[in-house]
């Protein structure tokens, strides 16, 4: 477990900007590192916001897209192409123009197709993909994902794991099936907080005013069933990446000054 690292940003934007810079940073070092690097993203605004800035920055092609796997953390359950499923609206954000190989984007099931209405099958399905990736050295079911990206909505869910719902209370499996989310749509597909915690490094986004109470919730020790933000950490390292407007409730001895 990592203790949490706040950064904050003045506004959305200059959030956005830089955490695309520094995760083009964490994906040249891990490809020079290993040969190749993992990343999980996360649907959401701010979520889109950095695949979006990731696009405009030049340096995006000091990245070898090539040679990157990427992993989702939750999925809205809906047909494929269907405009509100996180995958559509990253592919429209970043993965339609960067040249990625389409084996190593690893999508979560939609539904219709194989899984039918049937989200915990996909979330089997997902789950065995993840076992299938992991390498010895991973030590578990899923692979040490370089950075899992999360956004963080206003009532302290991540990915798909929700206050109070099962999803949040599951300490066997890697990914689950959610029913009766209360943001649409109500099904969906999430990892859990042991697969979350499997990655090396986490990165939670919030940007905006309506995210102020959860952040200063999740940082200020609620429990996780409650907060589910507050259980999501890296095994080396726990990003908070904020703007002023989601910092501004917690206390100032938190962090350091905001970056112009
Ligand atoms: O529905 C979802 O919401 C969260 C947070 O989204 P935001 O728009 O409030 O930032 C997101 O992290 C998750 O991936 C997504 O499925």
């Amino acid at each position: 477990m990592s203790a949490p690292q706040i950064v904050v940003h003045r506004d959305k934007e200059l959030m956005a900007q830089a955490a695309a810079a520094r995760l083009i940073t964490k994906i040249v070092d891990a490809q020079a590192a290993r040969g190749s690097a993992s990343v999980v993203l996360t649907g959401g605004r701010n979520g889109n916001g950095l695949l979006a800035a990731l696009a405009e920055a030049p340096a995006r092609d000091a990245v070898d897209w090539s040679r990157l796997d990427l992993w989702w953390g939750d999925e809205r359950f809906l047909p494929e192409g269907d405009p509100e499923r996180n995958v559509t609206q990253a592919r429209a954000a970043l993965l339609d123009s960067v040249p990625l190989d389409p084996a190593r984007v690893h999508v979560m099931p939609p539904a219709g197709d194989r899984y039918g209405n049937d989200a915990d099958a996909a979330a089997e399905a997902y789950a065995a993909e993840l076992a299938a990736a992991a390498r010895p050295e991973d030590h578990g079911p899923v692979p040490s994902f370089d950075v899992l990206l999360l956004g963080v909505g206003p009532d302290t869910h991540v990915a798909s794991l929700f206050p109070e719902l099962p999803g949040v209370r599951e300490t066997e499996r890697t990914v689950v099936g959610v029913h009766g989310a209360p943001k649409p749509p109500p099904t969906r597909v999430s990892l859990t907080l042991p697969a979350i915690r499997a990655a090396r490094e986490v990165w939670l986004l919030a940007a905006g005013e309506d995210k102020a109470n959860a952040v200063a919730m999740a940082l200020s020790g609620a429990g996780e069933v409650q907060a589910p933000a507050s259980g999501a950490y890296g095994s080396r390292r726990t990003l908070w990446l904020l703007d002023r407007a989601a910092a501004a409730q917690l206390p100032r001895s938190l962090y350091p000054p905001a970056s112009p």
